[in-house]
């Protein structure tokens, strides 16, 4: 794990994060070091880290909506929320969502996607919060600020648990600021 700019220098909870989280090469394409947190949910200390770190920075900023990307921000968004007082809104891949929807499409580090949110979910002017497990390319959160301000909500921050710089993902956020707990080491980068 890098140092990452999160205020949270020499915090050993990051280490025990980082360390939770198992890299698998060559998933689900050749070429592709993926993060998987499904192991970090199997450690309730290490999760339960991730949750009250998010919970500490944004109980006090005014938050109203949380929304979780399908289909690992469902895992990490509905804690964060119930603990910060606000309510949780999925956006959800397409053909899931009843009702009246708004859709982005965007590109990932291994294809294209579409994402969709009710838009009877958001008041206009709430003050929302974007949380997913990481950050690549940025395309997926880029898709989700659009949805929101689409519907009259300000995205206020987008929280990842693990970023990848080497994407440059923040460039594609329209300026919100991005905050991210990790970073792989540069050998969990390497792609082969
Ligand atoms: O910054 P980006 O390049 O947009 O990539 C990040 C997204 O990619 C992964 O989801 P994925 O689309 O693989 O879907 P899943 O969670 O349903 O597996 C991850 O959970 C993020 O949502
Ligand atoms: N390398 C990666 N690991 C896990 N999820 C991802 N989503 C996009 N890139 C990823």
């Amino acid at each position: 794990m890098f140092a990452v700019e999160n205020g949270l220098l020499g915090d050993p909870r990051l280490q025990a994060i980082s360390d939770a989280i198992r890299v698998i090469p060559h998933f689900p394409k050749t070429g592709i070091m993926f993060q998987d947190i499904t192991t970090l949910l199997l450690d309730p200390v290490a999760f339960k880290h991730v949750v009250d770190i998010f919970v500490d920075r944004y109980k006090h900023m005014n938050i109203s909506l949380v929304a979780g990307v399908e289909a690992r921000g469902f895992i990490f968004g509905p804690p964060i929320a119930l603990a910060i007082g606000a309510k949780f809104i999925p956006l959800r891949k397409p053909g899931k969502l009843p009702g009246r929807v708004i859709s982005e499409e965007y590109e990932l580090e291994y294809g294209n996607d579409r994402l969709e949110m009710s838009t009877e979910a958001v008041k206009s002017h709430e003050r929302a919060l974007v949380i997913d497990d990481l950050v690549a390319t940025g395309g997926t959160l880029s898709a989700s600020i659009n949805l929101l301000e689409r519907a009259g909500a300000e995205v206020v921050e987008c929280a990842c648990v693990v970023g990848l710089p080497k994407f440059k993902g923040h460039c594609k956020l329209k300026g919100k600021p991005l905050y991210v707990l990790v970073e792989p080491t540069q050998l969990d980068e390497i792609t082969f």
